[in-house]
This record gives structure tokens, sequence and C-alpha cells, in this order.
């Protein structure tokens, strides 16, 4: 038996309408399945946990939806041994981007359908239970600017929510500040000036593919830092499009970290964000906790060590 997990709302209503497609596929294939649609953020982790208690078949929990969504609900994954397959229908998808999930829904339900999963890490501390990112600074406040903003209704009402965040990028640049930061890795402490933005990662992509620490790897017990310091607002400016390569890691003023806790203290209170979702503005304390979630993932048949199976 399949659990369904569907966010209506993400993406802009693509939820609802994947949901859709997907229903249909599941009853032309015979597939035994129960859908759960979630209410809202703080109301899924209890949802899941109550549908996870109904029965103990589950042979997976299947999400539709996106990065925030994921987030809400890892807390009742957590170390269950029920995996977690993706139907990508965010606007960012980046974490079905990490486990090389398509982002084509009949695609992507295949790799939901099928056995292999990975063993992936979780960030853990601050704001609870992180997949992809917890991001700090320039680019969590971009994320804050584009959320409060009018322009992101306007954008997406007219199909161009990509130039919204171009917009924000800009619109934060002229007012944000950089200042010092203090970053404390595995006990160790490193003090950067003029800091702009320090991203803890576990997968490799945010904000819909941008590679912001292109090493990470979610299994390999470990996070990676990507600390952006001591530049000028044109170079913060130019760094932006090598971000979709993952070159901005050879720039003299890009410092890449890699460790097992992390905690960062900026000398003024900076937003944070977790899978995308807003986390306050207080001092970041995340660790990397191995193998707390098993992911369905096309990967697996080719990872050494770390994959699994879903009915094991
Ligand atoms: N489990 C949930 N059920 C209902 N609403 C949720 C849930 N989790 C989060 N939300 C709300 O729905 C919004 C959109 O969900 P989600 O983040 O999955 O999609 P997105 O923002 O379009 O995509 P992405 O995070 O991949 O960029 C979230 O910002 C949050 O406000």
């Amino acid at each position: 038996m399949y659990l369904l997990i569907i966010n209506p709302r993400s993406g802009g209503g693509a939820g609802q309408r994947t949901w859709l497609s997907v229903e249909a596929m599941l009853k032309a294939r015979g597939i035994a399945y129960e859908a759960l649609f979630t209410e809202s953020a703080e109301q899924a982790e209890a949802q899941v946990l109550r549908a996870l208690a109904r029965r103990e078949d589950w042979r997976a929990a299947i999400l539709i939806g996106g990065d925030g969504t994921i987030h809400s609900v890892l807390g009742a994954l957590r170390r269950r041994g029920v995996p977690l397959g993706v139907i990508p229908a965010g606007s960012g998808n980046d974490t079905a981007r990490g486990f090389g999930i398509p982002l084509d829904t009949e695609a992507a339900l295949d790799a939901a359908l099928q056995d292999g999963c990975l063993e992936a890490d979780l960030l853990a501390g601050t704001g609870g239970l992180t997949l992809t990112a917890v991001a700090s600074g320039f680019d969590a406040q971009v994320a804050v600017n584009v959320n409060n903003s009018r322009y992101k209704r306007l954008c997406n009402a007219v199909g161009a929510g990509q130039l919204a965040y171009i917009i924000g990028i800009l619109h934060t640049l002229i007012t944000f500040k950089p200042c010092r930061v203090s970053v404390t890795l595995d006990g160790k402490e490193q003090a950067f000036d003029q800091a702009w933005l320090v991203s803890v990662c576990n997968l490799p992509s945010y904000g819909g593919g941008l590679l912001i620490c292109p090493q990470a790897e979610s299994g390999d017990g470990r996070l990676d830092v990507c600390v952006v310091h001591g530049c000028s607002r044109a170079q913060v400016l130019r760094l932006f499009p090598t971000l979709l390569k993952g070159t901005h890691v050879a720039l003299p003023f890009v410092t890449m970290l890699r460790g097992r806790s992390v905690a960062v203290r900026f000398a003024q209170p900076r937003h944070a964000i977790g899978d995308g979702e807003p986390l306050g503005t207080a001092p970041l304390a995340v660790r990397c906790e191995p193998g707390a979630l098993r992911v369905l993932s096309p990967l697996a048949a080719a990872a050494e060590g770390r994959s699994c199976r879903a009915s094991g």
C-alpha cells in the first residue's frame, strides 16, 4: 500500500494538477494507495504520523509537492523505514534534482514505484529538520523579500516566476549590508569580515538549481558550507550566474568548508531559510544526522554502500 501525500497549493496549483494525473496513472496500473491532502505546513507532520500509524504495510510515502512540502513532513519520516518518493510539483524542486528524480510526472512516479532507495542524511538543528540547505544572509533575505513582495504575485500571474527572483536579487543588493560572521565548524571557529551569506548544504542546489555547494552529497555523513565574504556588490551580482554551473567555488571571495556540525553567528540579525521556508533570524546551529531518511531514487542502482530496498 502506498501513501500519497499531496499539497494541492504547491507550485501555485501545480500540486493539484499533478495529483489528478497521478491518480489516473495509479488507477490505470491498479496500484493500491491512500491519498492524504495536507492542509498546512504546521499540521502536515501530525497528519502523516497519524496515517503511518494506521497500518504497517506502507511500501512508501509518495509526496506530490515542492521542497517546502517535503520539509513539513521530514519529522514524520525520519528514521521510520518508510521511504520517501517525490513527484515534483513545486517551483524549485531541488530535492528532486538532488536525488536524480525526473521532473516529468510519469517518470517521477516510475522512480517512486521502484524499490531502490538511498540512505540520506538530514540537517538537524535550528528550525527542526532540513533536507536541501539552510541558507542565511543575503540569499535568505532575497527569499524573504520576494515572498513579501507585490512583484511576486504580478510575475506569477503572467507566468514569469523566475523574474520575481531576478527583481528580488537586484532589490536586495541595493539594501543589504554585509557584516562579520563567526562560523564554528566541528568546534573550530573562523571569522569572516563583510560576509554576505553562509549556506549549509546537504544537497548541491537550492533556489531551483543554483549549485551553491556543488560537491554536497546527501549520504556522506557531512554537511557542506559555502561562505561568500569580502566582496563588492558588483561581485555578488556577477556571482549569481556562476551558481548555475557551480564555478563560483574557485572565486577568491568564496570559501567552501565541510564538516559534521556548524554554528553560524552573524554580527547583525540575519534571516535564515531551510528548504526555502523561513527559519527566523536567530543564530544557527546545524548538525548532520547521517542516514536519517530513505529516499526512492533512480541513483540508488549506481550507489555503492548506501542504497537500500524499499521492501527491506
Ligand atoms: N504540507 C503542506 N501542506 C499544505 N501547505 C504546505 C505544506 N507545506 C508547506 N505548505 C505551504 O505551501 C507553500 C508551497 O509549497 P512548496 O514549498 O512545496 O511549493 P513551492 O514553494 O511552489 O516549491 P519549492 O519549495 O520547490 O520552491 C509553502 O510555502 C507553504 O506555505
